[in-house]
C-alpha cells in the first residue's frame, strides 16, 4: 500500500503565562498553557497523527514527560524528529489538516505563520499543509476558556528515493 492515513488529537490546559506556542507560532494571550514542553498542541496533534498513520505509538513514548530532556522542549524539534521517524522508513507527509479549537486566542490571524513553519519543518509545499481554527461556542472546556486542544489529520505517502 502506498497511502496511509493518521490522526491525533492534544489538549492542554491554560495556566499562568503571557503567550501559547501554537503551530511553532508565539501567540500573544493573557494566559500560558501548562505542559513539561511549551506545550504546542497543534504540533503534538500532527506528531501524534503522523505517528499513529504507521503504528509507531504516540509522542508521549517518544519524549516521554518525565524525561527532563523535553522539558521547555521546542515542538518544533519534536515535529523534526517524527519527521525523520517516518523518513526512515521509506514515508513522507503527503499532506496535513489541522483544527484548533479554542474560544481565544484568535487562531486565524497567525495561521499563515503557522502554515509555513510546519511545511518547512516537514519538508513540504505550502499549499500541503492546513490550519484552521474554531470556537466550540462556549461549550465544554474549550468553551469554558479552561484549555485548548487541537486534532490533526495527515496522509502519508511513499517518499520518492534519489538512486
Ligand atoms: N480560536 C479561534 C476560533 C475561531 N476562529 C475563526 O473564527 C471562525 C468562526 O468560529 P466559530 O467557532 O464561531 O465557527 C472560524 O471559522 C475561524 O476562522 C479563529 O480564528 N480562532
Ligand atoms: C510533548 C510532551 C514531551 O514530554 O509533553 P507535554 O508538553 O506535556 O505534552 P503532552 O501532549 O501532554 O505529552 C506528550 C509529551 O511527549
Amino acid at each position: 500500500m502506498n497511502i496511509r492515513i493518521g490522526q491525533g488529537f492534544d489538549v492542554h490546559a491554560f495556566g499562568e503565562g503571557d503567550h501559547v506556542m501554537l503551530g511553532g507560532v508565539r501567540v500573544p494571550h493573557d494566559q500560558g498553557v501548562v505542559a513539561h514542553s511549551d506545550g504546542d498542541v497543534a504540533i503534538h496533534a500532527l506528531c501524534d497523527a503522523m505517528l499513529g498513520a504507521l503504528a509507531l505509538g504516540d509522542i508521549g513514548q517518544h519524549f516521554p514527560p518525565s524525561d527532563a530532556r523535553w522539558k521547555g522542549a521546542d515542538s518544533r524539534a519534536l515535529l523534526r524528529r517524527c519527521n525523520e521517524l517516518i523518513g526512515e522508513r521509506g514515508w513522507r507527509v503527503g499532506n496535513a489538516d489541522i483544527t484548533v479549537v479554542c474560544e481565544r486566542p484568535k487562531v486565524g490571524p497567525h495561521a499563515p505563520a503557522m502554515r509555513e513553519r510546519l511545511a518547512a519543518d516537514l519538508g513540504i509545499d505550502l499549499d500541503a499543509v492546513s490550519v484552521k481554527a474554531t470556537t466550540s461556542e462556549k461549550l465544554g472546556f474549550t468553551g469554558r476558556g479552561e484549555g485548548i486542544a487541537a486534532q490533526a489529520a495527515v496522509l502519508l505517502v511513499r517518499a520518492e528515493r534519489a538512486v
